[in-house]
């Protein structure tokens, strides 16, 4: 149980949480001031209150002395409320600010991942780690932060004051505060390894209903209620399995019971010494007054220690995903200009997790052209369609755009010359308007429906009640595949792209449907470099270039009539898949 936690080290989970609490210094000094003032007249009152014991019992008592004493007394309790609420609030403020601003970074550093990242992590842990794990750093800072300070500056400033009342006094006092830190850091280490696992087992269980919820209709259509609902209660049960070990390490935490033995210890040394005439008996008072303010601290660091540990490991579930190191990153001066669309595929290599999907493969396209790239399943065609706008980075050789390289451009300048249909269609909860609009800056309604035209999508949108108002998605109406289809395609002729590529963009529609996309998509691709990946062969047949992907190598490449020609392999895949117009390549027809 006491192996380091995954991910980066506590110095730099330190270093990172200093960095963010420090920008708000202002409230830091804030707090440490009015908390060292605050700490100062608690351990004062006890203090005044032995002065004001000795004034009482001596002989010839004045009477406005006593006064005095138990004026500071009250005004030490009030300005100390006084001094406690400020420090409050700052840490408080700065509790929240630390929140908010760590969210934002998180969030921001999240939206600027490539994809290969968000491929390999699980959507529902990564929203455990954006609200909960950064969550815990509030109360991290307030209260834990905040006790921690006042447990150790109360018992400086006993100690201090003790010491002032006779230096052999400190004996209980001094014996307590060791027995206090060893006992709070074995409970830090027994509770560390806790609150990490229930960082991750709390991600664990997000990231299972997440998926349990979002193929809903999977489980529904397989009558996997049952099993899913076990598979979420075993995660739910692990997690309350390590609140109660959380709770039994927190039963374990010693010093409150220490603190009783040093207290009686203490009661009998000072009335040894009072008996001894070394001390007064304001003195003894003073001194049991300062030694029952060790309660405090005792409670106050166990309270500190959980919500700091806890909120270390939310924050070290935070840093492992931004110290993940980056790929495919934007070039601060990247290329920026308007794309032509030109398209050069220079001995492109390209693995994914280490195996190879696409090796040496070359063709070019010039402006306005089309390539059609057909192969078997599984020959590597979206990914290399996902090289060109940089969803994933080659690993060997380059694609040019206008003559340069796609990673020497601005990320952003690039990826609003390329407009993408890809085989999954997203759409997001929202309306149809703005859901063709995604990608424009301004959501006029004239290109938007221009390009729902173009689309063909124009027709069944204007079908609906609420026409381009209507929402889609989880909170509204459902479109059909080949609605979709037309949706995505609209979205992408919205944004006027100087490249256009097609994965697959027929495969979800019947083929009344189907006519009316290509009309759409021969509209749209005018003009445009078109990357067109299909298994259709009539849509195949009117691209300027045809690539023939094998095993993620170029078989060959030319016009239909060049490779009806001279290419066993398309002629077969053309003759078998023709008389049916059906989607042969998909089988693997290109297998010789
Ligand atoms: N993110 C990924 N991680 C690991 N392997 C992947 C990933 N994406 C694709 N692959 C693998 O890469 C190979 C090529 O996949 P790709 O989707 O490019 O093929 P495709 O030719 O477009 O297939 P299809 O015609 O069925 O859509 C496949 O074997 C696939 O399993």
């Amino acid at each position: 149980m006491t192996a380091a936690p995954p991910g980066p080290s506590t110095a730099r989970v330190a270093r990172w949480i200093i960095a963010h609490v420090w920008r708000n210094r202002a409230y830091v000094l804030a707090f440490v001031g009015m908390a060292t003032l605050g700490n100062l007249l608690v351990v004062a009152i006890p203090w005044l209150t032995g002065a004001a014991f000795d004034e009482v019992l001596s002989a010839g008592t004045d009477r406005s002395r006593i006064g005095v004493l138990v004026l500071a007394i009250l005004g030490a309790v009030l300005l100390r409320g006084a001094a406690s609420l400020v420090a409050s609030g700052a840490m408080e403020v700065l509790a929240q600010r630390l929140e908010r601003d760590a969210r934002a970074e998180f969030y921001g550093v999240l939206l600027h991942k490539n994809l290969v990242f968000h491929q390999r992590q699980r959507v529902g842990d990564l929203m455990a780690r954006t609200t909960d794990d950064v969550r815990l750093l509030d109360p991290m800072m307030s209260p834990g932060m905040a006790h921690l300070f006042n447990a150790f500056a109360c018992i400086l400033l006993s100690l201090f004051f003790i010491g002032r009342i006779e230096p052999e006094l400190l004996v209980a006092p001094l014996l307590f505060t060791g027995g206090l830190l060893v006992g709070t850091r074995l409970h830090a280490r027994r509770f560390n390894p806790i609150a990490s696992a229930l960082r991750r087992q709390n991600g664990l269980l997000n990231a299972e209903v997440v998926e349990a919820l979002s193929g809903i209709e999977l489980t529904k259509w397989s009558g996997q209620e049952e099993q899913e609902a076990r598979r979420i209660q075993l995660q739910a049960e692990r997690c309350r399995d390590l609140m109660i070990s959380q709770g039994a390490a927190q039963a374990r935490y010693l010093p409150p019971l220490f603190l009783g033995l040093c207290l009686t210890l203490a009661f009998l040394h000072g009335a040894l010494r009072a008996s001894q005439g070394a001390l007064s008996v304001g003195s003894f008072v003073a001194y049991m007054g300062l030694m029952t303010t060790f309660r405090g601290p005792t409670q106050l660091l166990l309270s500190a220690v959980t919500v700091i540990q806890e909120g270390f490991a939310g924050a070290r579930r935070v840093l492992t995903v931004l110290d993940e190191e980056a790929t495919g990153e934007d070039k601060a001066a990247g290329h920026r200009a308007r794309i032509r669309g030109e398209l050069v595929f220079d001995q492109v290599s390209f693995s994914h997790g280490g195996r190879p999907i696409l090796k040496n493969v070359s063709f070019r396209a010039a402006p306005g052209e089309t390539v059609a790239i057909v192969g078997q399943a599984g020959a590597g065609k979206s990914t290399l369609a996902r090289l060109i706008n940089r969803t994933y980075d080659v690993e060997g050789g380059r694609i040019l755009i206008d003559g340069c390289d796609v990673r020497d451009w601005a990320l952003d300048s690039l990826r609003t010359g390329i407009a993408v249909v890809e085989q999954e269609i997203l759409l997001l909860s929202d309306t149809l308007h703005a859901n063709i609009g995604f990608g424009l800056e301004q959501q006029d309604p004239h290109p938007i429906q221009e390009a729902a035209r173009l689309a063909q999508a124009h027709g069944f949108i204007t079908g609906f009640r609420e026409g381009y108002d209507t929402v889609i998605g989880e909170r509204g109406v459902t479109l059909s595949g080949g609605q979709r289809q037309r949706v995505a395609l609209a979205r992408a002729l919205a944004v006027d792209p100087a490249v256009l590529i097609l994965d697959d963009a027929t495969s979800a529609v019947d083929s009344a449907t189907e006519e009316q996309i290509q009309r759409a998509m021969r509209e749209g691709s005018r003009g445009r470099t078109t990357v067109l990946i299909t298994h259709r062969l009539s849509q195949i047949r009117r691209a300027d270039r045809i690539v023939l992907l094998m095993g993620g190598e170029v078989h060959d490449q030319g016009t239909h009539d060049e490779l009806l020609g001279r290419c066993d392999i398309y002629r077969r895949i053309f003759n078998t898949s023709a008389p049916r117009e059906a989607p042969a390549l998909a089988a693997g027809g290109g297998g010789a």
